[in-house]
């Protein structure tokens, strides 16, 4: 039997201990589903796939994965993703991507499979970079599933510096073609995912030589596999790259070419182009081909936030059914959520989560701006969004992997085990840390950006700060912090300025005392990067406080208050170093954000289960329901854990039989030995 409280499913036959969580809640799930995922619409359409999804046998995992070997892993993969294909129009509105994305990481988890950069980096630069008559030459047939492809950007040699990748494309006046030829194995394409086995097609990307000058990086269309036999085209050698760390149900590969050459209309050219005699027609932005970029890093906050949500909802239900140790009762062991370390472990890390959702909604809605400007020429709106998603992305990817580690901490010994599968979950997010642009390096490109508006402001233009950098020429006004959120947002602002102005301060003393601009620039790289992660932390408070005013349910808007007010205490907190260092902040207001941190744990407590349910995470897409050889045992819906971990141990492979090879073929005998 279900019963309906406030919205919340109550249902017979779960964990009492979730249940009486559940019960606690000031608010509805449903309403807050709504606020976390933008609309009604969504939140209820995601619920509406899940629940289709969960209904048709052949879209759920066929084995546990983590018991199977990379290929078959990758089998699995495929067959899931391709099982999908096939019930895709019926399921969802194929227009909307959201829709898509969901659907997928309910069916595939977390593992990757070979169309999911298909989608995410092979159609998007084709959109953006392709002319109209290419968007009608492989366009249709990329989205109908014709052809597959993916991203082949870094090599073996070079992944952030752009600039120097090896791989030439040089345009042969004569046949009116490129020849893209590897000229070193340094120059080899390399981890490019879906590549090694699965695409046979890639955008490629390779410096564009015409009559011996080097234009740089420039995109490309290339066939690489026969689309009947799928064995690699003459001149290409491809392959898998090996295991990684997680994602190894996909297939990142490696690409060379030797002098193989495509059509002059493979050249990307919406928005330059390389004409009959060799002529080159300039972008309108010099960057105009890294916007693929930007369009991905846009997409992180969101989707880093909702890795960290997917581990916390594991965490946080199991911490409310694992019972260990004594508070006052010594009738009855407390559930470990009720310790205050657990609950500073886990509540900032939810914070987070809401935090970088609502953040990335706002960096997306910028990107589809932006996106338009350029489809109309203008390109004036690129250098901010590069220099903010640049931050945002290294912030949020380096705050997940913690939020993500806390919450395998957080479950003891269970967590490290692969029926938490948080280990997965945090390998998949951790990789962002990297791709994309490492995060120092993307770190470095908005320290640019600052490093140039505190310049502006210093020269007495403040006028032509940006919105975005405009506190950095605000005075210094002390605040109260008891006053709210605002208040908080000016300690911030003054932190961030302070940090930049100080990088910026010595960035110039080393190069008045004759040190080069790059030198003095790597002296003070450490400081750089700091003012980065100052900026984009504030950014973010910001978004969060806007989402948190925009909300006019009173009971979705007091929970998140609460757990605003969490964030806002829980960074500033972690900041303070650099307000006591000029006097900024008081030792009392320091104490007073320390009180206002331990009294926004126990008012999140009661809702705490419900904030994560709130994400409304189906037990398939946790993967966490053993029946339909799903396999996270530890953030079940229904909160049955310790039957569940029995379950998972009984169906591992070494115990389907009693005694291992291992032990007939070398304890047994080196015991045997040992007894002569
Ligand atoms: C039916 C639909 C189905 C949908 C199916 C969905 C499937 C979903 C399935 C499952 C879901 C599971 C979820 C799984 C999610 C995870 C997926 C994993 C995907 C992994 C993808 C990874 C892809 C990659 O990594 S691709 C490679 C990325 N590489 C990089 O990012 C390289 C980084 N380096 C650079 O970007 C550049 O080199 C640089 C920016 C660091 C430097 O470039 P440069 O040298 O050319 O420039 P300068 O430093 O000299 O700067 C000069 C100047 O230019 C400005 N600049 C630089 N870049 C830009 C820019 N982009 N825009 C604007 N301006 C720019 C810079 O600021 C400088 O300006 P100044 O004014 O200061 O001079
Ligand atoms: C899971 C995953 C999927 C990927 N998928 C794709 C894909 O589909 N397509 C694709 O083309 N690529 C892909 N990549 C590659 C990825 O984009 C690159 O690995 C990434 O851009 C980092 O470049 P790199 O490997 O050259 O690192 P490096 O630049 O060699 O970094 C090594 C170290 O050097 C430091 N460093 C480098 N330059 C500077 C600098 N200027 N200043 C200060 N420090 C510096 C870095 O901070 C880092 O600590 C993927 C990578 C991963 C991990």
């Amino acid at each position: 039997m279900t019963m309906v409280f406030l919205n919340k499913e109550i249902r017979d036959g779960d964990n009492p201990d979730l249940t009486e969580e559940r019960k606690t809640a000031t608010f509805d799930t449903n309403k807050m589903a709504e606020v976390i995922y933008g609309s009604e619409k969504l939140a209820r359409r995601r619920r509406e796939i899940s629940q289709a999804v969960s209904l048709i046998p052949e879209l759920a995992d066929s084995k546990p994965l983590p018991f199977l070997s990379r290929n078959e892993k990758i089998l699995e993969s495929t067959r899931k993703v391709t099982a999908l294909n096939e019930h895709l129009p019926r399921l969802i509105n194929m227009n909307d991507e959201d829709e898509a994305w969901h659907i997928h990481s309910e069916v595939i988890g977390f593992e990757g499979n070979p169309l999911a950069l298909h989608h995410s980096l092979f159609i998007p630069p084709l959109v953006i970079q392709g002319s109209d008559e290419q968007h009608e030459k492989w366009l249709g047939r990329a989205k109908r599933r014709e052809i597959i492809g993916c991203y082949a950007q870094t090599e073996l040699g070079h992944g952030s510096n752009i600039r120097k990748l090896e791989t030439t494309a040089t345009y042969s006046l004569s046949t009116q073609e490129f020849i893209l030829h590897t000229p070193t194995i340094n120059a080899l394409k390399w981890w490019p995912g879906a590549l090694g086995k699965s695409s046979n097609h890639a955008v490629v990307v390779a410096s564009l030589i015409i009559k011996e000058q080097n234009y740089g990086p420039h995109l490309f269309m290339v066939q690489i596999r026969d689309e009947q036999s799928h064995e690699p085209l003459p001149g290409i050698a491809v392959g898998d790259i090996g295991p990684k760390m997680a994602f190894n149900g996909a297939d990142n590969g490696f690409l060379g070419f030797n002098n193989f050459r495509i059509p002059r209309g493979n050249l990307l050219n919406r928005h330059c182009n390389v004409e009959v005699d060799g002529t080159y027609v300039r972008p309108p932005h010099d960057k105009m081909n890294y916007a693929g970029m930007i369009r991905v890093r846009s997409r992180m906050a969101a989707e880093q936030g909702t890795f960290m949500a997917q581990a916390l909802t594991i965490a946080v239900r199991y911490s409310a059914v694992r019972r260990q140790g004594f508070l006052e009762n010594k009738s009855q062991e407390v559930k470990v959520l009720d310790y205050q370390t657990q609950q500073h472990r886990l509540f900032p890390a939810i914070a987070r989560s809401y935090a970088f959702i609502f953040c990335g909604f706002e960096t997306i809605q910028k990107y589809e701006t932006l996106q338009n400007e350029m489809n109309s020429g203008n390109v004036s709106l690129m250098a901010d969004l590069h220099a903010l998603t640049s931050g945002i992305k290294s912030v949020v990817t380096y705050q997940t992997g913690e939020g993500i580690e806390q919450a395998r901490m957080a479950c003891g010994g269970h967590g490290y085990s692969m029926a938490s599968y948080i280990s997965e979950i945090y390998g998949c997010a951790i990789g962002g840390c990297t791709y994309e642009g490492e995060n120092m390096v993307m770190l470095l490109q908005l320290a640019r950006y600052l490093v140039k508006s505190v310049e502006l402001a210093m020269r007495g233009k403040p006028g032509d700060l940006g919105p975005m950098v405009a506190y950095l020429a605000y005075p210094d006004i002390k605040v109260d912090l008891v006053t709210g959120p605002e208040a908080y947002v000016k300690m911030f602002q003054h932190i961030s300025k302070r940090q930049s102005i100080k990088a910026t301060e010595k960035f110039h003393r080393k190069m008045e005392s004759g040190v080069s601009r790059d030198e003095a620039w790597n002296q003070c790289a450490v400081e750089l990067t700091r003012a980065s992660r100052l900026h984009t932390r504030l950014y973010i408070i910001e978004t969060f406080i806007r989402r948190v005013d925009s909300i006019e349910d009173l009971s979705i808007k007091m929970v998140l208050t609460d757990l605003m007010n969490l964030h806002l205490n829980y960074e500033l907190l972690d900041v303070a170093s650099y307000a006591l260092e000029d006097g900024f902040m008081s030792s009392t207001q320091m104490g007073f954000i320390k009180n206002q941190l331990y009294s926004s744990l126990e008012k999140i407590r009661p809702n705490a289960v419900s904030l994560v349910d709130s994400f409304q995470f189906s037990d398939l897409q946790l993967r966490s329901n053993l029946l339909n050889f799903l396999f996270q045992v530890l953030g079940r819906r229904d909160g049955h854990v310790y039957q569940n971990l029995f379950e998972w141990a009984k169906s591992s492979p070494l115990n389907q039989t009693e005694v291992l090879p291992s032990v007939t073929q070398y304890l047994k005998p080196m015991m045997e030995k040992a007894k002569l």
